[in-house]
This record gives structure tokens, sequence and C-alpha cells, in this order.
């Protein structure tokens, strides 16, 4: 398969005079259709890798490809028009005075057919579950609700990959959970390509993949399973462990035996559920 993204020994530096790189020699592909999830300290080069892949920072050295177009002046605008971005904080992204206004506005700024656009909103504000609330006022929305509308407003320009930059963050955990099933049925439904910055491990613990920066560098890529059982490095790291790692470290303390291997959610409840029927 061939990859969506690909990033080839790429190096860049804020200032000439920086004593550290922002990135150091990172080397990536992105597949078509996967959900990858950045994770890191502050400061490891997160944010840094999303303004390269979408051509906001130049690197130093490196190559960046996007969708088989080389990253360059000619190319730039093209490669933006492929990918979507959506922010932290919800209340910086909106520009109309209605949620479906708000939608429409990109679809306006490309030219976008009066008729068409009408459809194209209708449908976006569909796709993230926003339709009742099309003619209401974006400051009468719960957090959640405003980064689901900011998702529709990206959804609306048929992007290949959406980055969410710790989309989630300010979100109290119901608004995280309604923004992570959102993209989650967007991406299955049209294959589009997530990639989530995030400090949030059990967004992470979501994706199909996990990438963990340190220092500008990537320090590990795998599945979540292979991430975080092996979470020793990442604890010394001083990151979290997603919830059920966490809970059966808990458990072991207590003396209470635990399977080894990683479990999600969902598996740590079949297994409570299946060691208490058992008692
Ligand atoms: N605009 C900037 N000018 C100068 N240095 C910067 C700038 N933005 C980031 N840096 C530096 O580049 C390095 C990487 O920062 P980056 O923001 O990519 O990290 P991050 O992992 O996204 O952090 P966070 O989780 O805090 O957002 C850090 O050392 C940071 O201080």
């Amino acid at each position: 398969m061939k990859p969506i993204i690909e990033l080839s020994k790429v190096n860049f530096k804020y200032q000439e005079d920086d004593e550290r790189q922002a990135l150091t020699d990172v080397t990536l592909n992105v597949y078509q259709g996967e959900w990858l999830a950045v994770i890191g300290h502050n400061g490891s080069g997160k944010s840094t890798l999303a303004k390269t892949i979408n051509g906001l920072i130049v690197p130093s050295s490196g190559e960046v490809v996007v969708d088989g177009l080389p990253m360059n002046e000619e190319n730039v605008w093209e490669i933006r028009k492929k990918i979507g971005m959506v922010f932290q904080n919800p209340d910086n992204q909106f520009v109309g005075s209605t949620v479906e206004d708000d939608v429409a506005f990109g679809l306006e700024n490309h030219g976008v057919a009066r008729d068409d656009m009408l459809r194209i909103v209708k449908e976006s504000l569909e796709k993230v579950r926003m339709s009742d609330f099309a003619s209401k006022e974006p400051v009468r929305l719960s957090g959640g609700q405003k980064q689901r509308v900011a998702i529709a407003g990206v959804v609306a320009l048929s992007p290949d990959v959406i980055i969410l930059d710790e989309a989630t963050s300010m979100l109290d955990p119901e608004g995280r959970m309604e923004v992570i099933n959102t993209i989650q049925e967007i991406r299955e439904e049209k294959n589009i390509t997530v990639i989530s910055i995030t400090h949030d491990i059990d967004e992470a613990a979501n994706a199909t993949r996990v990438l963990v920066m340190r220092e500008g560098r990537v320090f590990q890529e795998g599945l979540p399973e292979e991430i975080f059982s092996a979470g020793q490095d990442l604890i010394e790291m001083g990151l979290d462990l997603p919830f059920p790692e966490k809970l059966k470290a808990e458990m072991r303390a207590q003396g209470i035996e635990v399977p080894a291997d990683y479990m999600s959610e969902e598996r740590m409840v079949e297994w409570l559920w299946t060691s208490a029927l058992n008692k």
C-alpha cells in the first residue's frame, strides 16, 4: 500500500541559533484510512510535525510528500486542500454567526456553487449529528458540539487527511467521547486518514497506530497494544497509560492476578465480568 504521507529524514529548527532541533531525522509513512495518534511530552515536536505535514513550516532538510506530491512552493496549496485541521480551542474556530454559515464558510471560499454548498453543508452536519443545530449560534453549543461543527467544516471540503491538534484537550469527558466517536465514524465511512496529536492516552488507545515523539525524534511507533503493554518506557518518560492498564497495575498491587496482555476498555469490562461470574 502506498502511503498518503511520507516524511523522510526531516530536520527542523525554529531559529538558526536554537540549541536543539524541533525535529530530528523524522521518517514516517502514514497510510490511507489509518488513525495515527501522536503522543509525547510538551515540546517533543508533535505540533511541529503537524505543521510540517501541511507545509506551514519548511524543513531545513529532508523530504515531505503528500499524496504523491512533493512539498514545495508550487504544490503547497494543492497539498493544503487535501488536509483539514481541527485545533484545540473550540471558540477560536468559528467564523459564521450560525452553525450552517460556519460550515459553509470554507465552501464559499472555494467558490462552490450555492446549490452544491447547501447540499454539502446539510450532509456534513448530518455526518457529525448536528443537523438539529443548523440555525443555532455557535456560542450556544457545548465544547464537544463546537468541535463537531469544526469537524463538519473540515469534512465539507472533502480532505484526504484530518489532523486534530489537541482537538479534545479542552473538552469534558463526554465532549471528548463525542468527538472521538464522530471522527471514528467519518474515518470508517470515508476512509479518511486521521492524525491526532493528543495528550489523552485513552484517545490514543482508540487509534490504529501510535507514534511516540521524544525530543524531536520518533521514539516508538506501533499498534496501541504494543506501545502500551511496554508501559514501563512510557512511565519512565512521565507519560500516562490508558485506563485499563492503570487499573491492572492497581489490581496487581492489591495481589489480584490479571492477564499480562494489553486490554482495550471493552476487553477489560469483558474480563472483569467473566471473572466476577466465575467467582
Ligand atoms: N514558534 C516557535 N518558535 C520557536 N520555537 C518553537 C516554536 N514552536 C515550538 N518551538 C519549540 O520547538 C520544540 C517542539 O515544539 P512543539 O510545539 O512541536 O512540541 P509539542 O510536542 O507539540 O508540545 P506541546 O505538547 O506543548 O504542544 C520545542 O522545543 C518548542 O519550544
